[in-house]
């Protein structure tokens, strides 16, 4: 028995002890067209605002919001968990293939659980965001996490607003309004500090954001735009005007009030 909220996500065999609007994604399978349905896509550079923008969006365009980031986190997660040596890229790819995902795609409490384990809060660990881009980086789990991603934005009734590395140009590149959310090098590190707190060394945040980013463009192109991609600079916008500047580009959007 499964229910349909107000977003047509689906409630039920997937529902987790406190976790509401969860899709179940088991496996890879084809993807559908995108139809009539509304797919914004953003991508961009750790630190560019991406996920606090893109749920903005969702929010305002009453539409899904999936964070692909943190299904490669959870996937790294797990792999840690089961004691697996990051660098054995088979054996990674193995354990993603058989996992379990169950993600709310509510913008206003977005959740991931994987094998039942409910790691929202965990997948954002430094130990967790210092590993991922090992798992990240490995082309197997990145197949497998790929084709989950474009089932879930098929399934998603209204549309999704989808952020990642590569929703513009792998995912999802015929979504209607394809975005590349930039900003300064400096200003991603300041503001994934001020997030972290100064519980979190510089040199551990600047890995967070620089190394990161280059050890993950080898396997997404994120720094430059593709053809038809539309780049915003948030160096010098707060999060509201960069929601306005993307919801802006959405079909019937331009010129539109935004909501009280
Ligand atoms: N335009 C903006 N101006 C200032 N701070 C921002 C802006 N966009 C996001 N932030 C803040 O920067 C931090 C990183 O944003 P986040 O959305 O997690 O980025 P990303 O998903 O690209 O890594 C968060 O603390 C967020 O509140
Ligand atoms: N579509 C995606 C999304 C994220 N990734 C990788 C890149 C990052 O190192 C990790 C985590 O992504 P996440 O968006 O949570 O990272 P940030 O919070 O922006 O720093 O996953 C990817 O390779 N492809």
């Amino acid at each position: 028995m499964s229910a349909v909220d107000a977003r047509g996500l689906s409630v039920g065999p997937g529902t987790l002890t406190g976790v509401s609007q969860v899709t179940r994604v088991q496996g890879p399978r084809a993807a559908a067209s995108s139809g009539e349905r509304l797919v914004v896509a953003i991508d961009g550079p750790s630190g560019s605002g991406k996920s606090s923008t893109a749920r903005g969006v969702a929010d305002r365009l009453g539409l899904a919001f999936l964070d692909t980031g943190a299904m490669y986190r959870a996937a790294t997660w797990l792999a840690v968990h089961e004691g697996l040596d990051l660098s054995d890229t088979d054996a990674v790819a193995e354990l993603v293939r058989d996992a379990v995902f169950d993600i709310a795609l509510d913008p206003a409490r977005p959740t991931i659980a994987v094998n039942g384990h409910d790691v929202t809060q965990a997948i954002r660990r430094p130990e967790v965001s210092a590993a991922v881009s090992a798992v990240a980086t490995n082309l197997d789990v990145r197949k497998d996490l790929v084709a989950r991603q474009q089932q879930l934005i098929a399934d998603a009734p209204a549309g999704v607003v989808a952020e990642g590395r590569d929703i513009t140009t792998v995912v999802a590149p015929d979504a209607q309004v394809r975005v590349l959310l930039v900003a300064d090098p400096a200003a991603r590190v300041a503001r994934r500090q001020a997030e972290l707190g100064s519980a979190v060394d510089a040199a551990a945040v600047t890995d967070q954001v620089i190394r990161r980013d280059a050890d993950d463009s080898t396997v997404a192109r994120f720094h430059d735009a593709a053809p038809g991609v539309t780049v915003v600079d948030s160096t010098h916008l707060d999060l509201t005007q960069v929601i306005e500047a993307i919801c802006a580009l959405a079909p019937g959007q331009a010129g539109a009030e935004p909501r009280p």
